[in-house]
């Protein structure tokens, strides 16, 4: 990821006194999708056999009557959270102790603790997906309405996004909310989901975005050209000057509308 995502900057950012950055944010996204898949399914072919493996194994297991393996959840058992001492400097200290050359590892990802807070906190407001469908299985009353079997019912992201029940003066930008101690309770913050039915693509999401904003804050400073440009729901909420309709008749030049200016590489 980290390789691919410096030769997408290299190539669309580098040495550019402006960039329209949601194409191209879209665009390393992409390139780094299908090489990813692409090595992903060859992965795929070589898990699948090693499973069939130990399903045979567990099932041998199982005739001769030995216990089942009980495999525990690792999602957030991480190592105990280190102090960030400086979480303005976190991804330049990850970079400064990385020799010339070398690409960032699970460990780099594992540290980035205050990023992932950052891009949480911009999930909140504006959730990449809003919600999905799903289907009553059976007869079923909630909040006193009665949904009846069959119906189809959407469930939403943004509902809690703004109840200061949830999220203390939540109109408030605050990445530290998302610190474990002060982790928002269960299912009260649903940007990928929850249950069964969890995304999963989180973690690749995760290891994505956070590989894209280290060499971008490694890389480059840069200005906001368009201050308070407005984040249109189009399927995916997009930046007003991006919208295909046009909402904004009064656009002048393209050069007036992109988004950042990066300024002395670092
Ligand atoms: C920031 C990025 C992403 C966000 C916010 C996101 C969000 C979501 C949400 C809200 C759901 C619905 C969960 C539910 O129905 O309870 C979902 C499902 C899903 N996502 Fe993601 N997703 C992201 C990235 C990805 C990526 C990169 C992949 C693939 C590599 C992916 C694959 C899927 C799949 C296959 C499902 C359907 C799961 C199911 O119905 O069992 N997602 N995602």
């Amino acid at each position: 990821m980290d390789s691919i995502t410096q030769e997408q900057l290299q190539i669309h950012w580098q040495g550019k006194d402006e960039v329209k950055v949601f194409p191209v944010s879209k665009t390393v996204t992409l390139t780094l999708a299908c090489t990813i898949f692409y090595r992903a399914n060859k992965a795929a072919a070589a898990i699948r056999k090693e499973l069939v493996t130990v399903i045979k194994e567990k099932k041998a297991a199982m005739t001769s009557g030995a216990p089942m393996i009980v495999v525990t959840d690792p999602n957030g058992k991480y190592m105990p959270e280190a102090k960030i001492a400086d979480k303005m400097m976190e991804q330049l200290e990850i970079s400064e102790a990385k020799k010339p050359g070398e690409l960032l590892d699970w460990e780099d990802l594992l540290k980035m603790k205050y990023s992932w807070n950052v891009m949480c906190e911009v999930m909140r407001p504006v959730p990449p997906l809003q919600g999905t469908f799903r289907e009553a299985l059976c007869d079923l009353t909630y909040a006193g309405y009665t949904i009846p079997k069959g119906w189809k019912v959407y469930w939403t992201v943004s509902t809690t996004k703004k109840n200061p029940q949830y999220f203390s003066d939540p109109e408030k930008f605050n990445p530290s909310r998302f610190e474990e101690s002060e982790a928002p309770a269960p299912y009260t913050y649903v940007p990928f989901g929850g249950g069964p039915r969890l995304c999963p693509g989180k973690e690749y999401a995760r290891l994505a975005v956070l590989t894209f904003i280290h060499n971008v804050v490694k890389r480059f400073k840069w200005e906001v050209l368009i201050p308070n440009e407005k984040v249109l729901g189009d399927m995916m909420p997009t930046p007003e000057y991006f919208n295909p309709v046009p909402y904004n008749t009064s656009r002048k030049s393209t050069k007036e509308f992109v988004c950042l200016k990066p300024r002395n590489c670092l």
